[in-house]
């Protein structure tokens, strides 16, 4: 350990002390120790006329003394206490705090440093073609967009396109030129296209592959589906596209990477990380960065991707800027439906002179307003909206019990004749899988025909895919899965999602719901709530969201055969729903799950 006297620095002390009106050096207030035992005189403080000298003189011996004594004492029976105050550092003026270092600050109790939001009529939409003939989009995406039914740009893809494809043939003239974007648009309303397009028009010039854009997103089965959209609007435009999502050996695919070079990665960040950190992957002539979902990318951390990547990104550039004396940056594109609202995810990375597009309810074009957000300031608060043509109930049961709780969601699809097309989300893999495996058992006791299968992240990437191609396909009739389902997957035909358990957080609420009602279709979102504890969680979930003043979330109950609406603190009584036949199919279902589960 480091020695009392190395530690001790007294060239550092006689400056700290304030000076007195007099000029001279106040003394501490109270008397120090030594000056208390009488062994230093207060007077030995001053020496030879020169103050500082006399002050590093008397600190030094004081503590010569102190080490004396302290040695000596401990032979002694009676040990002083030593007054600390006497060898506290003295206070320090405060480092004058860089405007830098306050705006970091700041950042992260506020988004007001956000300039304001772009603010888009949603009524504005434009074809796709009218970009064409303003000489922004190259004929080839066009046809790709029309023979893919995507003839009128969505809002957001209006606001990004206008936004984004004028600064494209900027950037072929001035590579310095660009800025960073972000993008908040309900679930359902086109992101995903909307930042393809700008991206397939930059490299639609380009003459050999070079990576230079790289696509994030949180889970395997989104890295296929974005994948599948480049293909189908890249058609023809000689891209080389890579998912990093395959089954294959991770060495096998380092190789393919170093000898393939692509022209577009996407890649969830964990694999991106590993690939950069071995060297697979170069970035000095990556342009565009997109992280989609960034919310909930920015709340991951695992291996440190955004510090890793970020510090690859300035270091390539870095070196870049200094040999060409050009300031190339990598554009940033950030998305969600629920970016704002986690003040700290934004403020991890550096942006450039971001410009924000805000869509609210996307396909509610009954009101002409532009935005209900007017100012930066309000994107820390509660911002998230949900697409308009979602109908929202909750099912409201009095007691927290939730023994039977498997057999009244069976006895509810089946009393709504909910018998296809139905996403049911669950807290965790194992109430999942458990879940899917009773309502199939108990299906079969009340003669209800249904395919009723379960995703979560147990499964391989494989098996996933399959399952998601066959639920698309309405071969599984109810997909019971885990919050992997919530974010990004487009599966049009999903009519409801019922919220088995609650979820965490009013932004996973969105997410999960904003899996049916998409791309302007109608969809329903049904919650089981059990108990008040449960409810109070929901309520207080609901104030983050902005709905129009007309929408509400219907109570259901099951009382008649047909669900029916009933008053708000009303709920649907146990004994109306559970009789003894039902308790006697359930604990027979209960018990071939126990055995299943025993494996006998
Ligand atoms: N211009 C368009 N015309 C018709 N359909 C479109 C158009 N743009 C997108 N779509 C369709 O809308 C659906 C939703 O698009 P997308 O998945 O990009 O939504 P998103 O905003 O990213 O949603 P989320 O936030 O849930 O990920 C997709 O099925 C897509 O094919």
């Amino acid at each position: 350990m480091e020695s009392f006297s190395n530690r001790f620095d007294p060239s550092s002390l006689p400056d700290q002390k304030p000076i007195s009106s007099t000029g001279k050096r106040k003394r501490d207030v109270g008397k120090t120790f030594f000056e208390n035992s009488g062994e230093i005189s207060s007077d030995h403080l001053k020496e030879n006329g020169d103050p500082v000298q006399g002050k590093h003189k008397a600190v030094l011996q004081r503590f010569k003394h102190a080490k004396f004594f302290l040695s000596s004492s401990k032979q002694e029976k009676e040990i002083v206490p030593l007054n600390v105050n006497s060898l506290e550092p003295l206070p320090q003026p405060l480092p004058r705090a860089s405007q830098q270092l306050l705006q970091i600050k700041s950042n992260q109790n506020t988004l007001d440093w956000l300039p304001k939001q772009i603010n888009y009529n949603k009524n504005k939409i434009k074809n796709f073609k009218e970009y064409t003939d303003d000489n922004l989009l190259d004929p080839r995406i066009l046809n790709n967009l029309v023979e893919n039914n995507f003839e009128k740009a969505f809002s957001v893809q209006t606001a990004v396109l206008d936004t984004l494809l004028l600064d494209i043939k900027k950037k072929k003239l001035l590579p310095d030129s660009g800025n960073d974007l972000l993008i908040n648009s309900p679930t359902g309303s086109g992101k995903t296209i909307s930042y393809l397009i700008p991206i397939i028009q930059y490299l639609s010039t380009r003459i050999i592959p070079k990576l230079s854009c790289i696509i994030l997103v949180p889970t395997k089965p989104l890295i296929t589906q974005v994948f599948d959209t480049l293909i189908k609007v890249s058609q023809g435009i000689n891209l080389t596209i890579t998912p990093l999502n395959k089954n294959s050996l991770f060495a096998d695919e380092a190789v393919k990477l170093r000898k393939n070079v692509s022209d577009i990665i996407v890649s969830t960040p964990g694999r991106l990380v590993d690939h950069l950190q071995l060297k697979n992957i170069s970035l000095k002539n990556l342009k565009y960065l997109i992280i989609d979902e960034a919310d909930r990318l920015f709340n991951q951390s695992f291996q440190n991707w955004v510090t890793v990547l970020f510090n690859e990104i300035e270091q390539t550039n870095m070196k870049i800027n200094l040999k060409t004396k050009i300031q190339f940056r990598v554009d940033k594109i950030i998305c969600s439906s629920t970016l704002f609202g986690s003040l700290p995810s934004l403020t991890s990375i550096p942006l450039f002179k971001p410009k924000i597009i805000v869509i609210d309810n996307e396909f509610d074009t009954s009101s002409n307003h532009e935005s209900t957000l007017t100012t930066a300031g309000n994107f820390s608060k509660a911002v998230f909206s949900l697409p308009s043509n979602l109908k929202e109930f909750q099912f409201f049961q009095n007691s927290s019990n939730s023994l039977f709780k498997p057999l009244i969601l069976l006895k509810f699809l089946i009393i709504n004749n909910f018998k296809s097309h139905t996403l049911i989300f669950t807290k965790s893999n194992d109430s999942s899988s458990r879940l899917a495996r009773l309502l199939q058992l108990l299906a079969v006791n009340y003669s209800f025909d249904l395919n009723i299968q379960c995703i979560n992240s147990t499964l391989s990437q494989f098996k996933k895919q399959k399952i998601l191609d066959r639920f698309s396909a309405g071969e599984i009739n109810i997909l019971v899965s885990t919050d992997l389902m919530a974010r990004g997957i487009d599966i049009l035909t999903i009519k409801r999602v019922i919220n088995y358990d609650l979820p965490m957080s009013s932004r996973e609420y969105v997410h999960r719901v904003g899996r049916t009602s998409r791309a302007g279709n109608t969809g329903e979102a049904i919650t089981f709530i059990f108990g008040n504890g449960e409810r109070k969680w929901f309520n207080r979930m609901m104030k983050d969201i902005i709905r129009k003043p007309t929408s509400k979330i219907e109570i259901i109950t099951m009382d008649q055969n047909t669900s029916t609406l009933v008053e708000a603190d009303q709920s649907t009584p146990y004994d109306s729903i559970v009789d003894s036949n039902d308790r006697q199919l359930y604990k027979s279902a209960l018990e071939h799950l126990q055995r299943e589960v025993a494996g006998k």
